[in-house]
């Protein structure tokens, strides 16, 4: 199994705390930074999917980008933070203090460990188009159940994806969203919704010219 060297940062490093039954989405992403779209996606699936809690997954740094340029975790997950305002909502830095890499490994390290709450994997569109080139895809759809939010001109590319189409048999209607927490893996769902068009790279962009 890849692990890179374990990162522990008091505060920043620890898991949520949760009690048995809870229904937990995991929102994983580089949140650099965190901005409304990412809060919008939280909210649609918090209440479409009658979530109790939403963990912030901030990644160590994603193994399909260029990460040269990524500030340090513990300044990320400050930043998001101070972004979100539900009380529902953890942000959490906890990857890193595994040495885990792919998500694949912190759905195996959670659904084994807390066996008793019921997880759900959050991703925008644009991560649906890209699913089939993670690490171990098919291991994690399997374990966990998934849900996607529509995102301004990735639609087409996600339900068009190799993933999409793999796990074509599993995809539950949009009008059954409520049950997806409950269900047993594999089960998807696509969400349609409020979008926002907001990116961290373009607000990046934008915070270089000034
Ligand atoms: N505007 C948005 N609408 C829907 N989903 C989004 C939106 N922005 C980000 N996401 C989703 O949030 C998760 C984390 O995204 P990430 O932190 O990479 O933000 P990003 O805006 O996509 O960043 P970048 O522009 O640097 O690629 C991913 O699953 C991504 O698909
Ligand atoms: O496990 C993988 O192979 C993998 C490949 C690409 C992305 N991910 C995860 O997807 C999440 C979104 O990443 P990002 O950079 O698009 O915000 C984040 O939790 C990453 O660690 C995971």
């Amino acid at each position: 199994m890849t692990l890179r060297p374990p990162l522990r940062i008091p505060g920043i490093t620890e898991i949520p705390p949760s009690a048995p039954g809870m229904r937990i989405g995991l929102f994983g992403g580089s949140f650099n930074p965190m901005h409304d779209g990412h809060r919008l996606v939280m909210e649609e699936t918090l209440r479409r999917l009658e979530l109790h809690a939403l963990w912030v997954l901030v990644t160590p740094g994603n193994p399909l980008k260029d990460n040269s340029d990524l500030p340090p975790l513990e300044n990320r997950v400050r930043a998001a933070r101070a972004f979100v305002t539900d009380p529902r909502v953890r942000v959490t830095g906890f990857e890193a203090a595994r040495g885990f890499s792919y998500s694949w490994q912190t759905i195996d390290f959670l659904t084994t460990t807390m066996p008793d709450r019921r997880f759900v994997w959050i991703m925008g569109a644009d991560s649906l188009a890209d699913f089939h080139r993670w690490q171990r895809w098919r291991d994690m759809a399997a374990k966990i159940p998934i849900a996607v939010y529509v995102r301004p001109g990735a639609a087409h590319r996600a339900l068009a994806s190799r993933a999409a189409a793999t796990l074509d048999y599993a995809q539950l209607d949009e009008t059954d969203a409520a049950l997806l927490a409950r269900c047993q893996a594999p089960a998807w769902i696509y969400l349609q919704g409020r979008q926002s068009t907001l990116s961290s790279s373009a607000i990046r962009a934008s915070r270089n010219l000034r």
